[in-house]
């Protein structure tokens, strides 16, 4: 008797704040190493069940140096060190829930994502990188590791994004619900399930959700926003709204994914003319109006019956309400309000992209991701001895 796979999926995302451990559970899937052919989603697809959920804060030095890289501002000596220095952190996060998982797998933290390169240096080569150096993942916890998932997509044409789609539809499609699935992180990104068909499917980021507003928290020494309070302090400033919705990003059609360095306040013309507070208040307008523009643009023309959010911006009142306002009459609900588990979503759907790679089975939605074709995403790093 095999038993149902268990997975330990590691996350740590765009905001640089901590890494997210998830151990899942699939029951009536294939064993993990045990072949077979991957499970088409019907009505009654088994979906996974989340055992464990554990939460932790990176310290304020780690947490600097890896934003630091981000920016642009680490030699190539700091990044190698913070390759392995990461990868202790993620083996710590994993050990308490480890010993009960057949598989980890590991998203590690994207320093940089250049999916259309700007030319600077005459450079063209799109890439990506995410680092958190799996082999000491490996070494600590005895576990096979798959980590560097979005490398093969992007070789394949794609943008080496949004992954998690593939996942959300396993996990939250319905027959005859045309739901969007909400991430409101650093950055903000959607997947569009229109009921259980996958041609329909439609996955982008928007653009921000929270990586200006926590710039702007940094400015009054806070690391964010909490409760929108500063957002609801200042005032508005429209022209500047009306200015930055004008981005080119912004206006692109799906497929298209972005990043931290592209939505910084150095970027936005103006911000640096307005208090601190008038600042929070300004980019907490401008990422909740890009975000409901996008679903006007993108989403709403093919129809949506609900909006259901996760990631941090969920606890962000302000935010959360000028939302709903702009996309009314559409209701716009939080995972929890839906009885599911917000914090847990995206190291979830990465334990299930791992067990997919590990099974040999393709995890993308190219459609999604702009790719050429499907592919297997993730690497796949041994324990000496496990014989898998
Ligand atoms: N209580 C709160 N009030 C206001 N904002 C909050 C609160 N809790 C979290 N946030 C916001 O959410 C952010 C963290 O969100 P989350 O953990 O979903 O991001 P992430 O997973 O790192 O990003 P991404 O999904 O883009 O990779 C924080 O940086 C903060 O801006
Ligand atoms: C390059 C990168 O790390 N992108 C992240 C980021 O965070 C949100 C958004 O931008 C999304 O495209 C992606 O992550 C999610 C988890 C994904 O791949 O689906």
């Amino acid at each position: 008797m095999t038993r149902a796979p268990r997975l330990l999926g590691l996350m740590n995302g765009t905001s640089v704040d901590g890494i997210d451990a998830v151990l899942i559970e699939l029951s009536g899937w294939p064993a993990v190493g045990g072949g077979g052919l991957a499970p088409e989603l019907t009505g009654l697809a088994p979906r996974a069940t989340v055992l464990e959920h554990r939460y932790t804060p990176f310290a304020d030095d780690l947490r600097a140096a890896l934003l630091a890289a981000t920016r642009d501002e680490a030699r190539t000596s700091e990044i190698t060190q913070l390759n392995f220095w990461l990868g202790e952190v993620l083996a710590e996060a994993a050990a308490e829930l480890s010993a009960d998982a057949d598989l980890i797998a590991s998203h590690g933290q994207t320093v940089h994502h250049i999916p259309a390169p700007d030319g600077t240096r005459g450079w063209h080569t799109r890439s990506t990188l995410q680092i958190g150096e799996a082999s000491v993942i490996v070494e600590r916890t005895g576990k096979p590791v798959v980590s560097d998932f979005r490398a093969p997509d992007m070789v394949a044409g794609g943008q080496g994004a949004p992954l998690v789609p593939f996942a959300d539809r396993l996990m939250y499609a319905e027959a005859g619900v045309r739901r969007a699935i909400h991430n409101l992180g650093g950055i903000s990104n959607l997947t569009y399930l229109p009921g259980l068909s996958e041609a329909g499917v439609i996955a982008f980021d928007t653009g921000p959700a929270n990586a200006l507003i926590d710039e702007a928290a940094e400015l009054f020494g806070g690391r964010f926003d909490e409760g929108g309070r500063m957002g609801a302090s200042g005032h508005v400033a429209e022209t500047l709204v009306h200015t930055w919705r004008r981005d080119e990003y912004l206006a692109a059609p799906p497929p298209k994914s972005t990043g931290r360095e592209r939505w910084n306040l150095q970027r936005l013309p103006g911000v640096f003319e307005l208090n601190a507070a008038d600042i929070a208040a300004t980019v907490t307008a401008f990422s909740a109006q890009s975000v409901a523009d996008a679903y006007q643009r993108f989403i709403v023309p093919h129809g949506l019956d609900e909006v259901v959010v996760a990631g941090g911006g969920a606890y962000n009142p302000t935010f959360m309400a000028q939302l709903r306002t702009a996309l009314a009459p559409i209701p716009v609900l939080t995972f929890e309000e839906r009885g599911w588990n917000s914090s847990a979503r995206e190291a979830a759907a990465f334990a299930i992209l791992g067990y997919y790679a590990f099974q040999g089975w393709r995890n993308t939605l190219p459609h999604t991701t702009g790719a050429r074709h499907s592919v297997i995403a993730g690497k796949l790093s041994r324990p000496a001895g496990s014989g898998d």
